[in-house]
């Protein structure tokens, strides 16, 4: 028996009414009968397109400004009935409910409205009630009715009514692609609402530097709403397949315009993200460029051109095909000089036209304009997954600044120490652990990232900055379990100290840092990163 249904009459309500007369006038060209909500009926009367309003069809007016169009038993019983069920085709005849076998809705623009930062109480408004209902509805019926969310879905539909109506398998494919609409959908209010919340009761909002005692902050059921930025060719690996998705929350990779060069790839975005968010927390011009995920150099400047030089200089093995972030405008003088070595990526808060002229030469190279900065200390959620579930924390929003830090040493260090150590902790915090960070001037001299042993993480930053490490601040992103850490450190030319403090063997690393005459400061803040 064949599973094709034929479309006899179709339920329309579009908020976005791209395509929406076309596929009316192909509705209309196989005799469909259209029901249609106000303004969606507008469009298509005043194409020519024949249609009869809801409101005239279940003789209840739209009411309550549009809270209340679609919510009528006439609607949802002429989606929901079976038609396969004497009963409910019965039912439905008593009633004087007619069968509906399309159903096309997308929903008021609930995200772009949050995205544009909408007043809270425009938010709510746009919150589609009735679309989703119809949706669910209509996807739930499946095996009689049709269901599109998304103008880009017509073709198929249009398609299908010249083969005489919609398979089973279209039906179902449209009910999953419905469902994963709602779904969406709802994520984004859950997750708009439950951050608003926190707004409005500041014992629930995440402080930045202390995080959540207790679960509250964490909703007992976990919703993550995202739009579709781009398909990647595939994942981190070329047998993995992978997709980018946005929130718009924060500006960075996602939210970035690409200007030039080759789609990005899921690594390329993945240590955008690391570059951007590190450079970040900086206010001097400031310049990183990340390997894997790893920062392998870190510079501030007086300006881009010099920040850069003295970031390159750090590793320039490491430094090629690396990504590069900027936390200012970016210029044509160190555009020239980033262009002189092969890069996958640039990513700057905005470009001079010169720059952007510059590097539009490097084909491959990738430029991102991110429009803004995101702010290291904003208060936020970070997901990762693990076997059969996710993991959820407050983002690492802390940040050390001198006041809180402890001297515990004989020596204090002197003032461009102390500016030396706040740079290098907060290279250590986006350098994954075990993370040895040395800095001089402001400038990494060396870097050990992502060691079992911080004892060897000493020694691969050692290894990296050779003579450069003399003089250098040595900072670690946790404690020194023991003397030999950072006696390590001393041996490869460190003259001070940063690290949180707080291992039973304190005493002894004290001990270790008098008797070689240096100085050490306490963060009592630990910045791990996995
Ligand atoms: N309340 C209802 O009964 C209702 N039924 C459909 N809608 C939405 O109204 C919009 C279309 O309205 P119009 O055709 O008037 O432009 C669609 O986004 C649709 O999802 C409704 N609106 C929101 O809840």
């Amino acid at each position: 028996m064949s599973d094709v249904v034929a479309i006899e009459r179709a339920l329309i309500s579009v908020s976005d009414k791209t395509g929406l007369v076309e596929l009316g006038r192909a509705l209309a060209g196989k005799g469909v009968e259209i029901l249609s909500t106000g303004g969606s009926a507008r469009t298509l009367r005043n194409a020519g397109v024949p249609v009869v309003e809801v409101a005239d069809y279940t003789g209840v007016p739209e009411m309550l400004d549009g809270r209340v169009k679609t919510l009528v038993p006439k609607i949802h019983g002429g989606i929901l009935g079976r038609r396969d069920l004497p009963e409910h085709v019965a039912q439905m005849a008593q009633h004087g409910i007619a069968p509906i076998g399309l159903v096309v809705v997308n929903l008021y623009p609930f995200e772009q409205t949050v995205a544009k930062g909408a007043e809270f109480a425009e938010c709510v408004e746009n919150i589609d009630i009735g679309g989703p209902a119809l949706i669910r509805a209509a996807a739930k019926n499946h095996d009689f009715v049709a269901v599109l969310t998304d103008p880009a879905q017509y073709p198929d539909l249009i398609a299908a009514l010249d083969a005489g109506g919609t398979t089973l398998a279209q039906r179902r494919h449209f009910a999953a692609t419905a469902y994963t609409r709602t779904a969406s959908y709802d994520a984004a209010i859950a997750t708009w609402f439950t951050a608003r919340n926190g707004d409005a009761d500041p014992d629930l909002r995440m402080s930045e530097t202390v995080p959540p005692q207790t679960g509250e902050v964490f909703p007992a059921r976990l919703a993550i709403a995202g739009l579709k930025r781009q398909a990647l060719r595939y994942g981190e690996n070329p047998h993995q397949v992978a997709a980018f998705y946005a929130t718009g929350e924060r500006h960075g990779v996602a939210t970035a315009r690409q200007v030039q060069g080759k789609e990005l790839s899921y690594n390329n975005i993945n240590d955008t993200d690391a570059a951007y968010e590190c450079v970040a927390e900086f206010d001097r011009p400031a310049v990183v460029i990340v390997k894997h995920a790893n920062p392998c150099g870190v510079s501030l400047g007086a300006d881009l051109a010099s920040a850069w030089d003295r970031a390159l200089a750090c590793d320039t093995v490491s430094a090629f095909g690396g990504i590069i972030a900027v936390n200012r405008r970016l210029d044509a003088v160190s555009a020239a000089k980033m262009a002189e070595i092969f890069s996958e990526v640039i990513i700057a808060p905005d470009a001079e036209p010169e720059a952007i002229a510059l590097l539009a030469k490097k084909k491959n190279l990738r430029l991102l304009i991110a429009g803004g900065l995101p702010d290291p200390a904003a208060p936020g959620l970070a997901f990762r997954s693990v076997a059969g579930g996710y993991l959820a924390q407050s983002r690492d929003a802390g940040r050390v600044t001198r006041e809180a830090l402890t001297v515990v040493t004989q020596r204090a260090p002197s003032n461009a120490e102390f500016e030396d150590m706040i740079f290098a902790f907060r290279v250590a915090k986006h350098v994954k652990s075990n993370a040895i960070v040395y800095a001089r001037a402001g400038t990494t001299t060396g870097i050990g990232a992502g060691q079992m042993s911080r004892v060897d993480s000493s020694r691969i930053a050692a290894l990296k900055g050779g003579d450069a490490i003399a003089g250098s601040v040595v900072a670690s992103d946790a404690f020194f379990p023991f003397a030999d850490g950072l006696e390590a450190a001393i041996a490869a030319g460190a003259t001070s100290v940063i690290q949180p403090g707080g291992s039973i063997r304190d005493a002894e690393v004290i001990a270790a840092a008098d008797r070689a005459g240096i100085a050490m400061v306490f963060t009592g803040m630990r910045h791990f990163r996995h």
